[in-house]
């Protein structure tokens, strides 16, 4: 299970003028600081995947990447199965699996190459790296193009190996920043086969996504972020009621709400 709670993250602004129009109104732009996120909380048990929604420039890969430690959080607290992963970082990083929506490949390896590499990063032995890649090949639908190199691989060859290399050592949570962005239709379905079969087999799951059908056929709950702060967190089934099931409007409808009302949704 993991405990998020009061997260909050600001960034110096080097040059203001490179800001965006939108980022000059928002108002956590600060003198020169920007207050990225402000105050987010939510909670994932086993078993359960959870959807992180939130509009573009929310906060989203902020926090995921304050969760899987790659940057330290200003204030609040990340607890993994009752340990505070901000005093132990290297048991954060072997517990969690990551995938950051920036991260590239190394072009002169193979895909099995890269995927082994992050194996060996982990201390695995040969052979479970092995058995690990013949089980994710199949999950993944990437045995056509293990053992070519990544250099000419497509988005969707890239993800798969991008995730498969994430969760080599079959990490106890698992944190995907927009698993599906880019891919196409095929690729994506595999992708979301993938995350089911990992909460069939009871490890949380946190996603961030803009598709609200992924979030409809997969997740247990909804994290909803808007500049900075949690605005709904609370399961499918309440997220959908907000507006008779249909999602979008679900969505915007998290977005309308005023801070004062946020304690009355906010559900920890
Ligand atoms: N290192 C940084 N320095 C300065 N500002 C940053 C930095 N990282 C993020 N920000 C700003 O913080 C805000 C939140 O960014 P973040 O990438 O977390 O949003 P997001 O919700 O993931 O957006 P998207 O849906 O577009 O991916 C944005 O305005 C972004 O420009």
């Amino acid at each position: 299970m993991i405990e998020i709670a009061g997260l909050a993250k600001r960034f110096e602004v080097e040059n203001p003028k490179k800001l965006s129009e939108q980022e000059k109104k928002d108002p956590r732009l600060k003198g020169r600081y920007f207050q990225s996120v402000r105050d987010v909380s939510f909670t994932c048990q086993s078993g359960e995947v959870l959807g992180l929604l939130g509009p573009n420039g929310a906060g989203k890969t902020t926090t995921l990447r304050m969760l899987s430690t790659a940057l330290r959080p200003d204030s609040g607290s990340v607890l993994i199965d009752g340990q505070d992963i901000l005093a132990n970082p290297n048991v954060a990083r072997k517990k969690i699996g990551f995938l950051s929506s920036s991260t590239g490949l190394y072009g002169r390896l193979t895909g099995r190459e890269n995927i082994s590499y992050f194996g060996e990063l982990h201390g695995l032995s040969k052979s479970t790296i092995n058995a690990r890649i013949e089980e994710m090949a199949d999950l993944l639908d990437m045995q056509s193009f293990l053992e070519r190199r990544a250099e000419n691989f497509s988005s969707g060859m890239k993800q798969k190996v991008s995730i498969a290399r994430a969760v080599i050592h079959e990490p106890s949570l698992v944190v995907l920043d927009e698993p599906t962005t880019g891919l196409d239709i095929m690729a994506t379905s595999t992708v979301m086969e993938f995350i089911q079969r990992l909460k069939d087999k009871g490890t949380p799951v946190i996603f961030s996504t803009h598709h609200l059908d992924e979030v409809q056929t997969l997740c247990d709950k909804v994290t909803v972020i808007n500049q900075g702060e949690t605005v709904f967190n609370d399961s499918l089934a309440a997220f959908s009621a907000l507006s008779d099931g249909q999602m979008h409007k679900s969505f915007l409808k998290t977005l309308e709400t005023e801070s004062q009302e946020k304690s009355n949704v906010v559900n920890l």
